[in-house]
């Protein structure tokens, strides 16, 4: 792939453009594949088709691959046990581990948070008793992130899918906002050459004014002391350098350099105005695709601490429910909550927090459990992929070539005595539920997250 002179020219101005290496390293075409683990829940790098080569420096999750696997036929890929990243954006965890104090809970909300990529990561490094708000203003993208989240398994965990605005009645909520914004996508030229002929300076210019919209909507939230997080897959310094300069000019905030180690190779930039300082991946440097981060910390709120929620529009479950859930669920402190028919388990004070975000548009909240009827649960696949399954359910271990079957939603032959309920797992890792009845057995695959690819 060859890149056209104005796109070159237009990053001439960027901290550490090398434009020779650039160019080099895109006509290469070589492509950078990595994943990153799930700590709560892959234990075995064997139940992997493929091998996880070398740790990517700057994070304790995540690792190069010799070859890019066929993912869509990784049955760990569903069971959440990993998940695939391109390797500069899990820098984010410096970021984190640097700016906050990970070792008690905190709000967390992670703005632009559809596919899941810094969702899960962000999942996997919080307090178990933090809340996280993984957000997403386009609806289609808000569902993808709902299955990633699902299948991550993590309970603290509420998916929303709201317009930056919508979070201005949070005033002071969050101790951590996560903005990885939508941006004119120059970072991904290498992975998507097709991109580089949508690409021009008007795109980068309403980009650039989005941003802003967007960080200005989403200020408020963000309490006194608070961590802004800012990212960008973009090399523009109107979308990464000014940007930073403009969020110094409009708030009263500071910027939050952070260390790096000199051989990761990642270019720390100063802005031109008030030297933010901002961290660069280019791709003829690391192994990564482009990318920009920067941190700030907020000086004032100009608004005191949040309200309380009060009541939610939901019930605690029964207690005959709550009993006939003994066998189905571990024992834990959460509470159990009726919703939309729907029984949730909420970890401690989640319900309270709930209450706080009643005015968000909620997709998914903590684990859902199931539906409850008349006697016994219809278990939800969010139960199956989470950490709350009681150890005496019923397990099918199934082989490489039946899971990958059970995933494109097709009948199971268990040959199994036992009917009812079973979680169906590869390697130990759950996939999901069927139910074995007389002469078959019925698969409950989510229909819309069944594999449709053929090999
Ligand atoms: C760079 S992507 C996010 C990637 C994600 N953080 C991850 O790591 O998987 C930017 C996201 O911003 C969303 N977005 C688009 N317009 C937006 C807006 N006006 N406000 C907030 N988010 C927006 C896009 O739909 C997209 O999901």
């Amino acid at each position: 792939m060859s890149l056209p002179p104005n796109i070159l020219r237009a990053f001439s101005n960027a901290p550490g453009f090398d434009e020779e290496a650039f160019c080099r390293v895109h006509d290469t075409g070589e492509q950078v594949s990595s994943v990153r683990i799930n700590p709560a829940k892959f234990s075995d790098p064997a139940a992997l088709s493929f091998e996880l080569d070398r740790r990517i420096p700057w994070t304790a999750y995540g690792y190069y691959l010799a070859s890019r696997p066929l993912y869509t036929f990784e049955p760990l890929l569903h069971a959440g046990a990993f998940y695939v990243q391109e390797a500069s954006s899990m820098f984010l965890e410096q970021a984190l581990q640097q700016t906050a104090d990970l070792s008690r809970p905190l709000r967390v909300l992670d703005l632009s948070a559809a596919p899941g990529g810094k969702s899960t990561h962000i999942q996997s490094l919080l307090h178990p008793e933090s809340i996280l708000v993984s957000n997403e203003v386009i609806k289609s993208r808000a569902a993808i992130l709902e299955e990633n989240m699902i299948k991550w398994g993590g309970s603290n965990v509420v998916v929303t899918n709201n317009d930056p605005r919508d979070f201005s009645g949070l005033q002071g909520y969050f101790d951590v906002i996560v903005v990885d914004a939508p941006c004119s996508g120059s970072g991904m030229f290498r992975r998507d050459p097709d991109s580089v002929a949508g690409w021009s300076h008007d795109l980068v210019a309403l980009c650039s004014q989005r941003q802003q919209r967007i960080l200005a909507d989403i200020w408020p939230a963000l309490k006194e002391d608070g961590v802004l997080i800012y990212s960008t897959c973009s090399y523009s310094v109107e979308e990464d350098e000014e940007l930073a300069d403009w969020v110094l000019e409009t708030f009263e905030v500071s910027s939050l350099p952070l260390l790096t180690d000199s051989n990761w190779n990642i270019v720390q930039s100063f802005s031109e105005k008030h030297q933010a300082a901002g961290y660069r991946f280019y791709p003829d440097k690391l192994m990564g695709e482009g990318f920009y981060l920067t941190a700030f910390k907020k000086k004032s709120a100009g608004s005191g601490p949040p309200r309380k929620g009060g009541r939610g529009k939901w019930e605690q479950v029964s207690r005959q429910v709550r009993d006939g859930l003994k066998h189905w669920m571990k024992e834990t402190d959460f509470s159990l909550i009726s919703l939309h028919e729907n029984i949730l388990a909420l970890p401690p004070l989640m319900a309270e927090e709930l209450a706080l975000l009643q005015s968000l548009y909620i997709r998914n909240a903590g684990v859902t459990i199931g539906k409850w009827a008349g006697k016994d649960l219809v278990p939800d696949h969010a139960f199956a992929l989470s950490q709350l399954t009681a150890t005496g359910i019923p397990v099918l271990q199934l082989e490489r070539a039946e899971a990958l079957n059970y995933l494109r939603k097709e009948e199971i032959k268990t040959g199994t005595g036992q009917m009812g309920w079973h979680m169906v797992q590869y390697m130990g890792h759950t996939l999901g539920w069927i139910k074995v009845l007389q002469n078959r057995s019925n698969n409950y695959y989510p229909k819309e997250w069944r594999i449709l690819k053929q090999v």
